[in-house]
């Protein structure tokens, strides 16, 4: 269970409050208004943010005050943090060990997440000789090869087609799902949210609110989610 105890973050003028509980293996969608704070909550969950209150745990452990490497977690962004200067395979492995000095058994384990995610042949290859798709599929590598219980995903597939990001939405569940993690999906689209996720934790008015089941909060949804949504 991922809990944010009477949580503050502030960054300039702007605020966010959360107290709320993911459970274990849930998949939860982060939806709300531009600059309600999406990303600030997930930047604080990752430790790229610090708390000016309260406590984050995981599995009732605090985590909030671990570095960010330390945390239990990996964070995917929509530029999937790739290294224009490395091989697709460095890029990946980069996951394992930052130093690059891997054993044969974490080349192995690289060479694995490669192939599980569509990407065999294409070690050598540069991110700018990638495909979008396959650019998302690269940062799924590594995920799969990090292997943490908590994925964090912030638009990761946003610049993509539909049909190549359902196919992208489809590998993180599956993901999810081979290693049980527990994730949390920013994204703007209800149907990414009915796709993926079994719950919606709502991040408006400077509050970031516990997450409720994605069908009804999406057929009946509180007045801030339903300006959003235009519905
Ligand atoms: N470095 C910063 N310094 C000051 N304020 C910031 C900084 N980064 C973001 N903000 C402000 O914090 C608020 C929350 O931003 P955040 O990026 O978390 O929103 P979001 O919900 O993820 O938005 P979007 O959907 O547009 O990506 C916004 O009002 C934004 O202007």
């Amino acid at each position: 269970m991922l809990t944010l105890e009477g949580a503050e973050i502030a960054q300039g003028g702007f605020r966010l409050t959360a107290e709320l509980s993911v459970p274990e293996g849930a998949r939860v969608a982060v939806m709300g208004p531009s600059g309600a704070g999406k990303s600030t909550l997930l930047g604080a969950i990752a430790g790229f943010l610090p708390l000016t209150r309260g406590r984050i745990l995981w599995q009732g452990q605090r985590i909030d005050t671990l570095a960010p490497a330390a945390r239990p977690l990996s964070i995917l962004f929509q530029d999937h943090n790739l290294f224009p200067h490395l091989s697709l395979f460095d890029n990946v492995a980069l996951g394992l060990d930052p130093s690059l000095r891997l054993d044969p058994a974490q080349r192995q384990a690289v060479l694995t997440a490669l192939d599980e995610t569509g990407l065999s042949g294409l070690e050598d290859r540069k991110p700018a000789q990638l495909s979008g798709g396959q650019i998302g599929r690269a940062g799924l590598a590594r995920v799969l090869l990090r292997a943490r219980p908590l994925i964090l995903l912030d638009e990761p597939f946003a610049a993509l087609g539909p049909a190549l990001k359902r196919q992208m939405l489809a590998l993180v569940g599956r993901i999810a799902g081979e290693t049980g993690a527990t994730l949390l999906m920013i994204t703007h689209d209800p149907e990414d949210a009915r796709l993926l996720s079994d719950q919606i934790l709502v991040v408006a008015e400077g509050q970031a609110s516990p997450p409720a089941p994605t069908g009804a909060l999406l057929e009946d949804p509180p007045p801030a989610l339903a300006a959003y949504l235009g519905t």
